[in-house]
């Protein structure tokens, strides 16, 4: 079977149960304050002038919400969603054709849409700003140029890589919002509306816990969740308390911060190699192996919103939280 270039059914297991966690209604879903105030204005003025919503960009770290987020506005506006991604679409006829078989109104959710070749890009352009796309028929001298004109459509996009959007595109989203890393009492709702879900019973300091070491992330709370949950059903008579999560994350190594493994690498690379900094991002990155925009966009943040990180005009440094997170004394030099 070939790629598919869209889906409107999420298909793996893991997703199927997603699926069931995720909110359908604006009202459902938990935090983003100014995200969701945002967009309940656009969609009920939208709504009442019977028009379609403007073009809505998310973006922000992975897991937060963004996909979710585009559910609930073809929810909300009580039209169909198609799901594509950046990487997926090659050519501008594919483009053309999925613009193509839009109804009227229809959200099309364009995930990653970073990665989306030249091309395909500037083919959405005149889709965007113009609901008509110029397609050419034929070849050489014979080519010519045909205007086709399309439904009004909602353009949702979604990128974890803000920063590598070109300014033409991004300018033609009239709707733009960062997500936010989730705080522990939003994670905690969460947690414990996820756990009814699962019909697993946990009390307020399990759900405390856990929220605690999501790493502001929901599809983190909500995969600790179903694995902290396993060790209920083993170990303990299927209920989770603070001890049972305390057990199984411990286990898990996801720490006390809730910081997996490559933010560990990023702070011992720094600590290790360049005593603790400053040092620049980039020179972090290439030690690492890794993509600087990735770090810096991806990873990074969590650390810097939690003052593990700090940004200097000198460069990252470790902070002495960090430090002692890590049970590190700071070396003098
Ligand atoms: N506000 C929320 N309330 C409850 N659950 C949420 C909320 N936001 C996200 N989730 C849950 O977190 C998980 C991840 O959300 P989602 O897939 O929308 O994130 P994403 O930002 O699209 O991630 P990625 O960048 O990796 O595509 C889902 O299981 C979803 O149900
Ligand atoms: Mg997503």
């Amino acid at each position: 079977m070939g790629k598919r270039i869209i889906t409107t059914e999420i298909m793996d297991e893991d997703n199927k149960i997603e699926s069931t966690l995720r909110p359908q209604l604006l009202e459902d879903y938990i935090g983003q304050t100014k995200a969701k105030e945002n967009l309940k204005v656009y969609i009920e003025a939208a709504k009442q002038r019977k028009e379609s919503l403007d073009h809505v960009l998310f973006y922000g770290p992975p897991g937060l919400g963004k996909t979710t987020l585009a559910g609930i506005i073809a929810n909300e506006m009580s039209v169909n969603m198609k799901v594509t991604s950046g990487p997926a679409i090659e050519k501008p006829g594919e483009m053309a054709a999925i613009l193509n078989n839009l109804q009227e109104g229809d959200v099309l959710f364009v995930d990653e849409i970073h990665r989306l070749n030249r091309q395909v890009e500037e083919l959405l352009y005149p889709a965007m700003e113009d609901y008509a796309i110029d397609i050419v028929i034929g070849k050489g001298a014979a080519a010519k140029s045909i205007r086709l004109d399309l439904p009004r459509f909602t353009l949702v996009g979604a990128t974890t890589r803000a920063g590598m959007l070109t300014p033409p595109l991004r300018d033609r989203f009239g709707v733009v919002n960062r997500l936010e890393f989730y705080t522990v009492e939003e994670l905690r709702e969460i947690i414990t509306r996820s756990a009814e879900v699962f019909q697993v019973e946990i009390d307020e300091d399990g759900a405390y816990e856990l929220a605690r070491r999501s790493r502001g992330t929901p599809r983190l709370a909500n995969r600790l969740l179903k694995r902290v949950r396993d060790f209920a059903q083993v170990k303990y008579n299927g209920q989770i308390n603070k001890e049972v999560a305390d057990f199984a994350l411990d286990l898990l190594e996801v720490d006390k911060l809730g910081l997996d493994n490559m933010d560990r690498e990023i702070l011992f690379t720094m600590i290790e190699k360049f005593h603790g900094g400053p040092v620049g991002i980039e020179t972090v990155a290439a030690t690492l192996g890794e993509d600087t925009g990735t770090i810096e966009e991806v990873y990074e943040p969590y650390l810097v919103q939690n003052g593990l990180i700090l940004r200097t005009p000198r460069g990252r440094m470790v902070s002495d939280l960090a430090y002692k997170h890590f049970g590190l004394g700071k070396e003098s030099s």
